[in-house]
């Protein structure tokens, strides 16, 4: 672990409170300039800290119990859960103990409880650490992944989650020449994943275009369309573009909406870097209208459940109240994406979800609204697409447990229907 100074611990520590206390994502905390005061190495270093904090929370809680023996309030109960994180990952027992009594002393409120601060975090056997079991999801959002996928499966997707994500690339071109460029591997789906990634903008061919970063399994709903050359594509919720990119790249002529203008303009960046092109609109997909496309692709807004190894703030920021909202938006930019495909057109529906309410049970639901749609199971013959994914629907469903010993992927769900000509 590199040398973390106050600066950063004292960042790490006010993002941790807004997370854990207002529900505030991390990406909105570092979008609101919260680190902008920072030199650029603290900042980076409160940006790992709170992400490893966040990954091992629970780990950590179970770490710093045999010596509380009362919850301590929140404040200082993340000023610990830092302190023990930076212990375990090496860090001089003497100055962290120091820095977070001082985190604590500062707060009138929690002043009183800098000695039980200094007592605990001295006592962490950063050696004990490893025995601990893998973390737990927050019981919100456990209870309903282990009654749709098991007790086994969500031991697996919680490893995933701990154990974080790969960098995966998609290639504009030619995946064999991006990932000898970069070091890193081919996958069976044709994504590049790259081990050892660091700073990304500084791998080659970032600056030339030659990729984007997107998951491999995020990669996957443009593939089911298979050969797009030339044919007219509407991609509705497109930022920030990866699925707009892989359809440009493949000789689409694409049209991406999206109801974010700030989100856009990264669509906007991403086509310049890679000198593809699209037509961008920004507005409400559910406004959208135009003549009738070959093909559909809707990325509609949702849990993001399946993105927890690359966002474990989420589970700790959330609760779940929105989800029945998120659903029912969903269910509405379906049917709106229907009116927008043309007879023996398809539409391609997914979410980076692990909950069934917005992939399975979204598209059966679908499917009895709409009864002259099918589902074109012949899309998922692709290369790299285990049959076991499969649904009984026709659809595929994706988890991070799966690929464990490659690095996992992405939770997601993604099914084709066509419309008859
Ligand atoms: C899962 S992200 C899309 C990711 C994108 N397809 C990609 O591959 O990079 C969902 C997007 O939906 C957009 N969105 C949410 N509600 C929308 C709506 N009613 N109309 C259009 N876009 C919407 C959000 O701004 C967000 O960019």
């Amino acid at each position: 672990m590199t040398q973390t100074g106050m600066p950063a611990r004292r960042a790490a520590h006010q993002m941790l409170q807004q997370i854990t206390t207002e529900g505030r994502l991390l990406s909105e905390l570092l979008g609101s300039g919260v680190l902008d005061q920072l030199a650029p190495e603290d900042r980076a270093t409160a940006q790992r800290l709170v992400t490893e904090t966040l990954r091992g929370l629970d780990r950590a809680d179970r770490l710093l119990k045999p010596f509380l023996q009362k919850n301590p309030p929140i404040f200082v109960r993340n000023a610990l859960r830092l302190g023990a994180i930076e212990l375990v990952g090496g860090g001089a027992a003497h100055g962290v103990v120091n820095a977070y009594v001082e985190i604590v002393g500062r707060n009138k409120r929690t002043q009183s409880l800098k000695g039980l601060v200094n007592a605990v975090l001295r006592k962490v056997d950063p050696a004990a650490w490893e025995q601990l079991p893998v973390p737990v999801t927050p019981p919100w959002l456990r209870q309903p992944l282990v009654a749709a996928w098991g007790r086994k499966a969500m031991n697996g997707i919680e490893k995933a989650h701990f154990a974080g994500a790969p960098l995966d690339l998609t290639a504009k071109a030619d995946a064999k020449a991006v990932a000898a460029a970069v070091d890193g591997e081919v996958l069976p789906t044709g994504s590049v994943r790259v081990a050892d990634a660091g700073q990304v903008s500084k791998l080659p061919g970032f600056v030339e275009g030659n990729w984007w970063v997107q998951d491999a399994a995020a990669a996957l709903p443009v593939k089911l369309l298979g050969d797009v050359q030339g044919q007219r594509v509407l991609d509705l919720c497109a930022a920030p573009g990866g699925k707009t990119l892989q359809l440009a790249a493949a000789g689409a002529a694409i049209t991406a909406v999206d109801l974010s203008p700030t989100r856009m303009a990264r669509v906007e960046e991403n086509l310049k870097r890679t000198g593809l092109k699209a037509e961008t609109i920004v507005c409400d997909a559910r406004a959208f209208k135009a003549d009738p496309y070959d093909a559909v692709l809707l990325d509609a807004p949702c849990s993001a459940t399946g993105t927890i190894r690359r966002h474990p703030d989420l589970p700790h920021a959330k609760d779940g109240a929105e989800f029945g909202a998120l659903i029912a938006q969903q269910a509405i930019l379906i049917d709106h994406a229907v009116t927008l495909v043309k007879p023996g057109g398809r539409l391609v529906f997914c979410t980076c979800s692990l909950l069934p309410d917005e992939g399975e049970v979204q598209v059966e639901e679908a499917l009895e609204r709409h009864p002259e749609l099918t589902v074109d199971r012949a899309a998922l013959a692709r290369p790299g697409i285990d049959p076991d994914w499969i649904t009984e629907e026709g659809g595929l469903r994706l988890r991070p447990d799966y690929w464990a010993e490659a690095g996992g992927m992405d939770g997601f769900y993604m099914a084709v229907l066509s419309k008859p000509a």
